[in-house]
């Protein structure tokens, strides 16, 4: 029976349609949690009731830092005041607001029925400003807990980092941004750390590079594995002769959860949920967690993060990962992030593997005993239990967010590093296996592959900080080899294929582009079974093109490497094919691009460039249109200085140069960002309705 509709007063108003149809009651999973204690007794309706509340909409203001503090000034000053005094069918509705704890004040949250976005002028225009920005990656839609995992990661653009379970990508996204902190407005800087983003879902892993493309970095590769059998990866040790594994200085492991924690957004879990859900994913979660902390490195850092409310999946797994690896300890962030509301980790839980949730277990011999069915014992181990010294693990030190406390969706944290004490006797066995692992060629065969069992092994610490490489694991690649993974047995990406720096093609491309001698022009690859400039060419940073040059791309299944920074462009019959810089890698290669070749713009032609798709150079206002028509047919770099509060300064843009016209050189949906933001309204459909592609499609005809 669906919930009879309460009195609805303004914000119960808030609910949408959908939630009053959905009858959010699940006995199972009220008898499972107050077994858990998950909160305190008196607390237990605050927290019924917030479940069955419509989770508020959160953004965050995404991109570089600075161009993050630019949009956000603009929502503060602009959009906010805008939004400050809407009455809607009678009732107020209250204006975005700041989310306390997040940094810098860059993420929002707002709770307006969608009748309101779709009808209110004010809201809606302020939904199509954050629509087309999300497009184009300056807006993350994204829960607001789900902004909490990378934070405590801590991320430096130094920093090797491994997202172990990435897609959809919105903690990649984030921790992209930290790597690139130093990138300016118009600029991004290179990064000399790494972001490995895996997931074993491949339909998910192209997701995840679509997202990441919205912050262009040479610094990301994304592969397509089982995390919890990761193989190494082969790596040159510095200054001799010698392979060693990659480690990583942070670790993020936002596992497969049963994901109650979201269901005040997936309102199907109310219908759904089991208290044996998270049992099953328990022993895959233990395995990511252990494979994380073998790819460590010293001083390293693992986040572990769950969606779920279920001690199984969060606390059972940190301790049972600790138990077996006692060199690690959690950390105590209770510091962190003063203005989030948190409860400390559970140290007593009872599992159980009754349907109803009602007869739970203290204890696994407890559960042994029971007169539960055979089969469904033999389903639960003893890591489901809190561990006997349980007391010894500090697992209060995990953080736990309740949808009560500060009206967001359910989230575990846990942040977990290497002991001190542990980090220095093992650096001798270290060397010692190091030293072993360099024996190995390239690619050794099974037989002479190390035979450790990686997971369960004791953790490893780096031959020496600078290095960061451990020995060679091949045992993982072993089981990853026999084990048909679920990430698919065929593998059809196209190969990675650095050009050399004096390739013709590319060095004509250099040239015409007005690229400077600093450009690294040795770390740019291309993605073809020949290893031809043909299309598109990638630039990589120099950790990922050593990981490229020594580790099998197939093994690896190495899905995206580096960014794309230009591409060929066909200038029409008769006329040559030309690289041109890609909107979207601009921001890469602009600080490697001649001062001098850039044009400088105003802001009347700009308005020209977005609001038709090909105008022609005559139609520009002087000097503007005199400086374009002596330059060469082919792509150029237009600096477009903005100085009104609202916009960004200095905003530099692709455009290619026809025989008679030009085209701005980014897709529609930045086109109509870019409008909305500088002139305040997407002028760019109408100009499409107003001026086919007539002048364009003239000369590709001639
Ligand atoms: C909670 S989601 C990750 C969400 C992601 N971190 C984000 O913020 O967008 C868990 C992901 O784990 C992936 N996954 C499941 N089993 C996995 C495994 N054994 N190894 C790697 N990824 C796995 C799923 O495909 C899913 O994309």
């Amino acid at each position: 029976m669906p919930r009879p509709k309460r009195g609805r007063s303004n914000a119960k108003d808030q609910r949408t349609d959908l939630i009053e149809k959905v009858d959010m009651e699940n006995e199972r999973l009220f008898a499972y949690y107050k077994a858990q204690n998950i909160v305190p007794e008196e607390e237990w309706p605050a927290f019924v009731e917030a479940l069955r509340q419509h989770l508020p909409t959160t953004f965050r203001v995404a991109g570089s830092r600075q161009i993050a503090n630019t949009l956000n000034s603009m929502i503060k000053d602009l959009h906010v005041p805008s939004l400050s005094n809407v009455i809607f069918e009678g009732q107020d509705i209250p204006p975005p607001v700041q989310i306390p704890w997040y940094p810098d004040g860059l993420a929002w949250q707002f709770n307006v029925p969608k009748k309101v976005l779709r009808k209110s002028p004010e809201f809606k225009k302020f939904h199509s400003f954050l629509v087309f920005e999300t497009e184009v990656g300056n807006v993350s839609r994204q829960e607001a807990v789900s902004m909490l995992p990378p934070l405590f990661l801590d991320v430096e653009p130094h920093h090797k980092v491994m997202d172990m379970c990435a897609a959809p990508g919105s903690k990649t996204a984030q921790i992209l941004e930290a790597l690139h902190a130093q990138d300016t407005a118009t600029s991004t800087s290179t990064p000399t750390g790494l972001l490995l983003a895996n997931d074993s879902d491949s339909k998910r892993t192209h997701l995840l590079i679509h997202q990441s493309a919205r912050l262009p970095s040479p610094a990301l590769m994304v592969t397509n594995l089982d995390a919890s059998n990761y193989p190494s990866i082969k790596v040159p040790v510095p200054g001799s002769t010698r392979f060693g594994q990659l480690l990583f200085d942070r670790i993020l492991c936002d596992v497969p959860c049963s994901g109650d924690g979201t269901i005040r957004k997936n309102m199907g879990i109310w219908k759904t949920w089991q208290p044996m859900d998270g049992n099953g994913l328990h022993a895959l979660q233990v395995r990511i967690l252990l494979r994380a902390m073998n790819l460590l490195g010293e001083n390293g850092r693992i986040v572990y993060s769950t969606c779920s409310l279920n001690p199984v999946e969060n606390e059972a797994v940190v301790a049972e990962a600790l138990k077996s690896n006692p060199a690690f300890e959690l950390v105590d962030i209770s510091s962190k992030l003063p203005e989030l509301e948190r409860r400390p980790g559970l140290t007593v839980w009872r599992p159980t593997a009754d349907r109803t949730g009602a007869t739970t277990f203290a204890t696994y011999e407890d559960f042994l005993q029971s007169s539960i069915d055979e089969t469904l014992k033999a389903k639960m181990s003893e890591g489901h239990w809190p561990p006997m010294d349980v007391e010894t693990l500090n697992l209060p030190r995990c953080m736990r967010i309740y949808p009560h406390l500060q009206d967001t969706g359910g989230f575990f944290v846990a942040v977990l590093q290497r002991t001190v004490k542990s980090s220095k006797p093992a650096v001798a066995a270290e060397r010692k296996r190091e030293a072993d692992a360099s024996d190995l060629p390239s690619e050794a065969p099974e037989a002479k592959r190390l035979k450790t069992t990686p997971d369960r092994r004791p953790e490893q610490d780096t031959p020496s900080p600078s290095l960061s490489v451990a020995p060679e694991q091949a045992s993982a690649e072993k089981n990853q080899s026999k084990k048909k993974s679920k990430e698919g047995s065929s593998f059809k990406e196209n190969p990675y294929t650095f050009l050399p720096p004096d390739d013709p093609i590319l060095r004509s491309c250099i040239e015409r582009l007005h690229i400077t001698g600093d450009f690294p022009s040795s770390n740019v690859l291309v993605r073809n079974p020949d290893g031809d400039a043909a299309r598109s060419l990638y630039l990589a940073n120099d950790i990922v093109k050593t990981i490229i040059e020594n580790n099998d791309y197939e093994r690896i299944r190495l899905t995206a490497a580096g960014t794309k920074v230009f591409a060929k462009q066909e200038a029409g019959k008769g006329t040559e094919a030309q690289f041109r810089v890609l909107g979207e890698g601009l921001p890469v290669v602009i600080p490697y691009i001649d001062p001098a070749s850039i044009i400088s713009g105003d802001i009347a032609s700009l308005k020209t460039l977005v609001e038709s798709h090909y105008p022609l150079c005559s139609n520009f206002p002087e000097p503007f249109r005199t400086t374009v028509e002596a330059r060469p047919t082919g792509s150029h770099i237009v600096r477009f200085p903005l100085e009104t509060q609202s916009s960004f300064r200095d905003l530099l843009l692709p455009i290619w140069k026809s025989n008679v016209s030009l085209t701005l050189m980014i897709d529609k949906k930045a086109k109509s960002a870019l409008s909305l933001r500088v002139f305040g309204a997407d002028i760019s459909n109408a100009a499409k309705e107003g001026h086919p592609k007539s002048t364009h499609e003239r000369e590709e005809k001639e």
